[in-house]
């Protein structure tokens, strides 16, 4: 029988800060992008079978059940296998800092003797390209396997024997033995990458996810472990050569189970990474925040009027949509696209995000801004000309562009930030044009984007329905939380979108985002109603809601963009950075009012 993919929440993710894989709890890595995050695949079962490539170690035994666990503080896997004659623990990681992006798997017995099967099949090219694989002369146990441009060296501690287009293993572990697969990624006009040391690399991996993980403001207390591992997920996340962070590291995972709702998130989004910022700046990660600020200022240096929502992981700009063909995607839900056509849209948001996310990184003291008033300046000076233009908006729609009530505020989010900075560290400006048109942008808000009859927000000017995205005003500071049209705002979202007791973003129905189909229902959204709750001071509510928000996140604390309330699955990209820092921020702004504190100065 054909290989299935797993359900979503049944992977892991491991990862060196430069790429990563999703590891299921069958031991197969479904999932393999090499040498970064935006690289094809060269394991990509997850979008199709097993001729799509895939490296799974298992015990032989069918019936071997399975319990994973991150060592502490990173993204180092354990599974521990248990079957009739013996417990296994496989441990699986991507060591950072090695000389060659790669991939060590390590097959302990804890208890008896376990036969064991590693199987492998590596295709390039998004599970396309099947290799040439050789024996790496005067090594035993070693092979090269070579397609085009990539090369993938396999050495192991056990034979290796080639069968049906694939690399076999069959071995023995009792307890106390041990057993070590170590494959390592090089271009192919290259010599084959040296062995590994492997001792260092797994002390040094150890560390370096430890003492990050240590230099966590939320050591103690309230959901303090949930918002670790999920600042640990986005720093998995983050592109450590330049500092851009993937909005997730997997693309095509559905919205809908079979549906075409199917989207390339390898790629660093303003929005996503801003909000990312502030979750890492608040977790007490300077460094990681600096590094995504400078990322920031490269990528979106030049022509302000060429200023894209999104960008590869060096800044690049052609992120051009395709569509892989050969693959049928997760649970047959294509197409499989690579690339995102959302690049050429226009969002009007994301000035509101970068400019809010420049105005934190100075409030915060963080270093070396450089010309990056000078940026805004010019980033703002083009807004002015363009603020009232419709839009696709935060939600990327690809059903034309309206007047997105939440583009708008976030345009006055754009102006009063940097007014703000003004003020505070001198900068020069207009500022008094800019001061008139913030008043102007935020009455024209509370004007067209009010649907009379409920006094609540709408998603759109004159429109009528509901975006979730307006539960984002009360914390962006356009309006007190306590304001009528806020709380009316509030109790609409409640009675429009809340299916199941988890939010949508919109409703999906009435065409506004051009495509076929439902979704789920949206993680990141439900978390910003625990925050709009606790800032409120409907504390008991926000608490009972987030509480039982964390219990959908996988046996890692992992959670995808959404989810399936009828099908009770994880669905969309995984793991997915907005979901992630939506858990990092309701969590903050719950602990400071559970401690009694104000949770209402903590605007974004
Ligand atoms: O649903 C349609 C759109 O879905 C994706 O966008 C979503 O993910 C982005 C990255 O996390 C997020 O910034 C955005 O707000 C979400 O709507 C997809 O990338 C788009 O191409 C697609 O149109």
């Amino acid at each position: 029988m054909s290989y299935r993919p797993l359900r979503i929440e049944d992977y892991a993710l491991i990862g060196d800060c430069s790429s990563c894989a999703l590891v299921g709890r069958n031991g197969s890595i479904d999932w393999l992008c090499w040498p970064r995050f935006d690289s094809p695949a060269c394991m990509a079962a997850l979008l199709g079978d097993d001729d799509n490539g895939r490296w799974q170690i298992a015990p032989a035994d069918a019936e071997a059940t399975a319990t994973r666990t991150y060592a502490d503080g990173g993204v180092v896997l354990e599974t521990i296998f248990t079957t009739a004659s013996g417990r296994v623990r496989l441990t699986d990681l991507m060591p950072v800092d090695a000389p060659r992006p790669s991939l060590i798997r390590i097959v302990e017995a804890l208890d008896g003797t376990v036969a064991m099967r590693s199987e492998l099949k590596l295709r390039f090219d998004y599970g396309v390209s099947v290799p040439w694989v050789s024996r790496l002369p005067g090594e035993e146990h070693a092979i090269a396997c070579i397609a085009g441009p990539s090369m993938v060296v396999l050495r192991a501690t056990t034979a290796l024997a080639g069968e049906d287009m694939a690399t076999i293993a069959e071995f023995s572990v009792a307890k106390g033995e041990r057993h070590i697969f170590a494959m390592s990624w090089n271009d192919s006009h290259k010599s084959p990458p040296e062995p590994l040391d492997i001792p260092h690399l797994l002390s040094h991996t150890d560390d370096f996810w430890k003492q990050w993980s240590q230099r966590c403001t939320v050591q103690d207390g309230p959901y303090a472990s949930e918002i670790r591992r999920s600042l640990v997920t986005l720093k998995a996340m983050t592109f450590a050569a330049t500092g851009g962070i993937v909005a997730a590291p997997t693309t095509s995972l559905p919205e809908q189970l079979g549906g075409p709702r199917n989207w390339d998130y390898r790629y660093c989004w303003l929005r996503d990474a801003a909000i990312t910022l502030f979750a890492l700046i608040r977790g007490g990660y300077e460094e990681e925040a600096t590094a995504w600020r400078d990322w920031l200022q490269r990528s979106i240096a030049g022509s302000p009027d060429q200023l894209q929502i999104m960008y590869g992981l060096s800044g690049e700009r052609q992120l051009v949509e395709w569509e892989a063909d050969w693959l049928a995607g997760y649970e047959n839900s294509s197409p499989v696209r690579v690339g995102n056509a959302a690049a050429g849209q226009l969002q009007l948001d994301v000035y509101g995000e970068v400019s809010s996310a420049l105005h934190l990184s100075r409030t915060n003291g963080m270093p070396g801004l450089g010309d990056g008033w000078k940026l805004q300046l010019n980033l703002l000076e083009h807004l002015e000309t363009i603020w009232q233009d419709p839009d696709e908006g935060m939600w990327e729609v690809r059903g034309g562009r309206k007047p997105f009530t939440v583009s708008k505020a976030m345009c006055w989010l754009a102006f009063d930030r940097a007014l703000k900075d003004m003020d505070k560290f001198g900068f020069d400006g207009p500022r008094e044009r800019w001061s008139a048109l913030r008043d102007e942008i935020h009455a024209t808000v509370c004007r067209e984007g009010i649907d009379p009859e409920r006094n609540c927000f709408t998603q759109y000017f004159g429109g009528k329905g509901l975006d979730a995205g307006l539960l984002l005003l009360p914390l962006i500071g356009f309006l007190p939380a306590s304001d009528p049209r806020i709380t009316a705002t509030i109790a609409a979202v409640e009675t429009d979108l809340i299916e199941d007791g988890f939010v949508l973003r919109y409703r999906t129905d009435d065409g506004t985002d051009g495509l076929p189909g439902h979704e789920g229902a949206f993680l990141a959204c439900t978390f910003w109603l625990v925050e709009v709750y606790a800032m409120s001071g409907r504390i008991d509510e926000a608490r009972a809601l987030y509480e039982r928000l964390l219990g959908y996140g996988n046996d890692l604390g992992l959670f995808s963009e959404e989810y399936d309330t009828a099908a009770q699955r994880q669905v969309g990209n995984f793991p997915q950075a907005f979901t992630h820092v939506g858990l990092v921020s309701a969590g903050m702004r719950l602990r400071k009012a559970l401690e009694g504190g104000s949770a209402k100065d903590m605007h974004h």
